[in-house]
């Protein structure tokens, strides 16, 4: 597919509503933002499932304001030379309070004990009275010197288990692809799980922050219940396919389980005895709306206007200072001598390369190339012709 759109204005379609300030990096003069466009160049969206839209062969870019991708069908968009962004840490505040709330309203039975109070409205002078002999229905547990376990220590994990500890939970986390970057940033007392057993051997409370993949659905289910404490909470702020949940309204039945905490309420969930269903707010805050509609907005805009990548979870990320020189961005297969190619094309032009970027990621790779001379508009559609004869080669696009 060659996609040459030089000059032209470019349209942005958002499928969830993403917050406006992300959206005013959109200049009018160059950009459309819409919810409605069938031919968009790029789309923004959070947790839309895109997995049975249509790709428009215009595409080329779509931003998850937001960490999961799972609602987006990442390997298609490879194939298609789609490039993928998401917005690694910018919501990942806004998920740790609401995990560190829930593991200690939950804890106290606060989300129980505040729906029986409210079922006292028609109680008049009666309701101290039957608030006192009530509570004892709800006494709790505090969580000081307690274990939590953290699966996932990646931006929303780590979070979650430094400030454990600042709240005088023991904690014990288990990564085995931790980042160096979150390595660094974790407290050195965050104790470190060899395996998941270990991990499910000593928690009262266990947090799961690992993204929703073939590898990870359904890893918390009967065999791993087994290897659990007794009554222990489940706190589940990732993705409902993290959990067997046929499992699961087994395992809180028998009370093997005590409460799951979760931000994805189905059906299922609704019925499951001790679930706290709360309604996907992990993310609502003003504060991490606003930041992931920033950098997803950002991301988008810098790679139609210039073709650096930054933050993609399909494509390499590769960066070349923008001189404003014409500059030829190519999306193909991971193979030898794609990048000589790609450059002997230009000869036939008599164009100099003035400097270039080849990144790879697994089977792909990009490579972005500034022409030194003054280029002829109407060359670029042969130029774009002759490296897409190129075996291997995704994508041709000329900035
Ligand atoms: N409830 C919400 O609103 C909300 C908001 C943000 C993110 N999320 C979900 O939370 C997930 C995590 O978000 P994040 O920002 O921390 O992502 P992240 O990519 O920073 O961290 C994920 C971590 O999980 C680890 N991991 C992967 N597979 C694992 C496995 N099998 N066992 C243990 N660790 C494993 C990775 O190494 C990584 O460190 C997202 O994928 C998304 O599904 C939900
Ligand atoms: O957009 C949201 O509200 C949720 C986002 C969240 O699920 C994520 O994966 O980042």
């Amino acid at each position: 597919m060659s996609t040459t759109t030089l000059g032209k204005a470019k349209t942005i379609k958002t499928l969830n509503n993403i917050a406006s300030c992300g959206l005013s990096v959109f200049n009018k003069e160059n950009y459309t933002v819409n919810n409605e466009s069938e031919n968009p160049d790029a789309i923004v969206l959070r947790s839309f499932n895109m997995h049975s839209m249509e790709l428009n062969a215009q595409l080329k870019a779509i931003a998850r304001a937001g960490a999961g991708v799972n609602n987006i069908p990442v390997d298609k968009c490879t194939e298609k030379g789609i490039v993928v962004f998401n917005t690694p840490g910018a919501n990942a505040n806004a998920v740790k309070e609401l995990v560190l709330t829930s593991l200690i309203a939950s804890s106290r039975n606060l989300f129980e004990g505040v729906a029986w109070a409210k079922t006292l409205e028609k109680e008049g002078e009666q309701i101290p009275k039957l608030v006192e002999a009530g509570k004892k229905n709800f006494v709790g547990n505090e969580i000081r010197g307690k274990t939590l376990g953290v699966i996932g220590l990646g931006a929303i994990g780590a979070l979650v288990a430094n400030d454990a500890l600042d709240l005088d939970m023991e904690v014990i986390g288990f990564d085995p692809f931790i980042s160096v970057d979150t390595a660094w940033n974790l407290s050195r007392n965050v104790h470190r799980a060899m395996s998941l057993e270990q991990l499910f051997a000593t928690a009262d409370y266990i947090t799961v922050h690992v993204p929703l993949t073939g590898d990870t659905k359904g890893m918390l289910n009967k065999e791993t219940f087994k290897l659990m404490k007794d009554g222990v909470y489940i706190m589940n702020f990732s993705r409902g396919g993290l959990i067997n949940e046929i499992d699961m309204a087994l395992a809180l039945e028998s009370g093997k389980i005590g409460k799951y905490i979760t931000d994805f309420p189905n059906e299922e969930v609704l019925r499951m005895k001790n679930a706290i269903p709360i309604p996907h707010l992990g993310a609502s805050t003003n504060e991490s709306e606003e930041n992931c509609a920033i950098m997803a907005s950002r991301q988008v805009k810098e790679y139609l206007d210039t073709g650096n990548i930054k933050n993609s979870v399909n494509f390499p990320n590769a960066s070349l200072p923008y001189t404003g020189k014409t500059r030829v961005a190519a999306f193909h297969k991971n193979v030898p001598n794609m990048v000589g190619q790609i450059t002997s094309a230009f000869s036939n032009y008599h164009l100099n390369i003035a400097d270039m970027v080849n990144r790879s990621r697994g089977d792909y790779a990009y490579t972005m190339i500034d022409i030194d001379n003054e280029v002829d508009k109407d060359m670029i559609p042969d130029i774009e012709a002759k490296i897409k004869q190129i075996d291997g080669i995704v994508t041709v696009r000329t900035i």
